[in-house]
Parts: structure tokens; C-alpha cells; sequence
């Protein structure tokens, strides 16, 4: 089995977030976006210091190890801000299933296509996300609000995934090893 194949085999697609689960996100994302660049840095330097690969796609930092140069790469930050305006834009748009599709639909094509990142990286940067959240806004991420934002990334992960075995990912994989 190719690298990431398995990943794109199994993983489950959860049922539709009920509205409570909806509003425990919202509202618990209020919280973290008002310090939306602080939380974007610490959340991707966290996917970089626990999967070093994943630094691969980035030409201006791959070769860097330190968090503190890290920290300093404007692509570094240019990234944490997009994908915190990615997860923000899904959030604003939970009541809004055509959407949430429309966004991760694009947000596949641009990583599969252009970046060529790995789908299992989205993998990590979920569990990661959890748990910086989990550890910065420990009075916020109670059980069930991790529990719906679990729900969240891992449709999220199946939506992308979904893009890319559209794409017949399994063939490009095979020339990025
Ligand atoms: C929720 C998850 C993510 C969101 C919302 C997101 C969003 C974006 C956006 C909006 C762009 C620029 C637009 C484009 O090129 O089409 C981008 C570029 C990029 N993304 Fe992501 N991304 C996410 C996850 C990832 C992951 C997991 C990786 C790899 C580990 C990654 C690697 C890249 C790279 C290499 C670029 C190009 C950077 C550059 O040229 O400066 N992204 N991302």
C-alpha cells in the first residue's frame, strides 16, 4: 500500500454537527480568535516541531530547526494566518453546507495540485490543533467542546481526502515518495 493510502481508506466520515455541537464551536473559537495570529504561530510551530516533514513543502524554512527562526519565516506566518483564516471562514459558515464544501474543495485542489502535500499531513495539523487549543484555553476546550471540534477536523480530513482521490492522488503520491 502506497504512503497515505491507507489514511485516505479509512478514516470515517462523522455525522453532521448538531446545533449545540455548532454553537460550542463557535463559541469557543470566538475565544481563539481574538488572538488569531498568537494561536496560528503556536498551532503550526506545533506541526513542525512534532512532524519535521511536514516542513518539506515550505521553501523558505524546511532546513530551519530552531522554533525561534522558525517563528521569524514570513511564508511561516503568512501560512498560520491562512489556515486560521481557513478554519475561521468554516466556522462563520457551519449553517452553510455548500460552503464549508466549496472551501475544502479549493483548499484540496491548491495542496494536492500546486503544493502536493500529503493528506495525511491535514491529519496531524487536526490533532495538533486540538491540542494547542486544549493547552492555551484549557477553561475553554472542556470535554464536549473538544469533542465537537474533533467532529469538525475529522470531516474536515474527509472532505479533503475526498478531493484528493478525486484528483486520483494515489498515482502523485507515488512521485513525491
Ligand atoms: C486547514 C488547513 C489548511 C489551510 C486552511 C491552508 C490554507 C492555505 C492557503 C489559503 C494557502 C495559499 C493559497 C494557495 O496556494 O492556494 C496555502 C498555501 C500552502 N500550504 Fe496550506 N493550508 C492548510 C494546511 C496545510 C498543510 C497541512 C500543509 C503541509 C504540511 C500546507 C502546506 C502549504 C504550502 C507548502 C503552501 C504554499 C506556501 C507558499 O507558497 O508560501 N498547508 N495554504
Amino acid at each position: 500500500m502506497m504512503q497515505g493510502e491507507g489514511e485516505l481508506n479509512h478514516l470515517e466520515r462523522p455525522s453532521p454537527l448538531n446545533e449545540r455541537e455548532k454553537v460550542l464551536i463557535q463559541d469557543s473559537w470566538a475565544k481563539v480568535y481574538e488572538n488569531c495570529e498568537d494561536a496560528g504561530v503556536a498551532i503550526l510551530l506545533r506541526l513542525f516541531v512534532n512532524f519535521p516533514s511536514s516542513k518539506q513543502y515550505f521553501s523558505d524554512f524546511k532546513h530551519v530547526e530552531e522554533p525561534e527562526e522558525l517563528e521569524r519565516s514570513v511564508q511561516f506566518r503568512k501560512h498560520a494566518r491562512r489556515v486560521m483564516n481557513g478554519i475561521n471562514t468554516l466556522v462563520e459558515s457551519l449553517d452553510n453546507s455548500d460552503k464549508v464544501a466549496s472551501v475544502l474543495k479549493l483548499v484540496g485542489k491548491a495542496h494536492a495540485l500546486r503544493h502536493k502535500v500529503e493528506p495525511v499531513y491535514f491529519k496531524f495539523l487536526s490533532g495538533v490543533i486540538l491540542e494547542v487549543l486544549g493547552e492555551a484555553f484549557p477553561e475553554v476546550v472542556t470535554a464536549d467542546v473538544a469533542a465537537a471540534w474533533t467532529k469538525l477536523l475529522a470531516t474536515l480530513c474527509c472532505s479533503i481526502n475526498a478531493v484528493y482521490e478525486e484528483l486520483g492522488w494515489t498515482s502523485l503520491s507515488t512521485s513525491t515518495g
